[in-house]
């Protein structure tokens, strides 16, 4: 049968989002329909909700309107992470005691293991292997605490990479990498997105390295934000328009 899918079993669908904080609505009714996998690029201004979108898309603060991941309504998933729908790199993650890299990459294996179960030695290789992958090898022996700030964001895109979910919400994962490394990160997650089929919404301020990603991008300092499709001329146009006292003056 030739039926059309119903658009609850796309990829990501938001509908009438509205979020924010007490006398502060920073997303108002916020529509985003991706059929398939695909790499959405969120920017806009410091303070605009960008990362309070991801707060409400991981439960963290409630909101009105519907959010589907996958066909599953987001809101009746008490662990969306668990389930492997998706999976979060917030802006910053602090480890508060010393542990080997590879012990921290390996753990993005979780949802494989029960309980208390020892990780095998083909978990231990896989969390190599992602770790090759973001240029980050030579650093799995190292005690984690102890690195540099680009250094623990490879470490993290790594763990993120073994947790194999749908949905991967990246809060500026180039944040504090050089420009080999940012550029390196974007050709990561272009790989994600063709060769893995994963969905990818991430937040970030460098509009150097969006033009050449096959996607869109999502500008959350327009008033209305819409997914526009990624490209020289589309990034160059909302480049202006954060440059523009008229889309600072157009914050609420
Ligand atoms: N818990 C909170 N209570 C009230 N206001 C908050 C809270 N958390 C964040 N805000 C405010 O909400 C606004 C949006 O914050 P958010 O972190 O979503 O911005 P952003 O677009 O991710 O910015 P940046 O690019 O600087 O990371 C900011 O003005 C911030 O001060």
């Amino acid at each position: 049968m030739n039926q059309a899918p119903s658009t609850k079993h796309q990829t990501l669908h938001i509908e009438n989002l509205v979020a924010g904080y007490e006398q502060r609505v920073l997303l108002r009714n916020l529509f985003l329909c991706l059929p398939g996998p695909a790499f959405v690029a969120v920017i806009g201004h410091n303070g605009c909700g960008k990362t309070t979108l991801f707060r409400a898309l991981t439960g963290q603060i409630p909101y009105q309107g519907t959010v589907h991941v996958a066909g599953h309504d987001l809101r009746q998933v008490r662990r969306p992470a668990a389930t492997g729908l998706l999976a979060h790199l917030p802006q910053r993650s602090a480890v508060g005691f010393p542990i080997e890299v590879r012990e921290l990459v390996v753990m993005g294996r979780f949802r494989h293991h029960r309980f208390l179960s020892s990780y095998t030695p083909q978990d231990y290789a896989l969390a190599e292997a992602a770790l090759q992958r973001v240029g980050a090898l030579h650093l799995a022996r190292r005690d984690f605490t102890q690195l540099s700030g680009g250094e623990q964001q490879l470490v993290w895109l790594a763990q993120l990479a073994l947790q194999d979910a749908g949905l991967y919400l990246l809060d500026e994962p180039t944040q504090q990498l050089d420009v080999y490394y940012r550029r390196r990160v974007f050709d990561l997650l272009r790989e994600w997105v063709t060769q893995a089929h994963k969905t990818i919404l991430c937040i970030t301020h460098d509009l150097d390295n969006l033009a050449v990603m096959p996607g869109y991008v999502l500008n959350l300092s327009r008033p209305q934000p819409t997914l526009q499709p990624l490209s020289a001329a589309v990034v160059q146009a909302e480049r202006e328009f954060l440059e523009s006292e008229e889309s600072i003056g157009s914050m609420g």
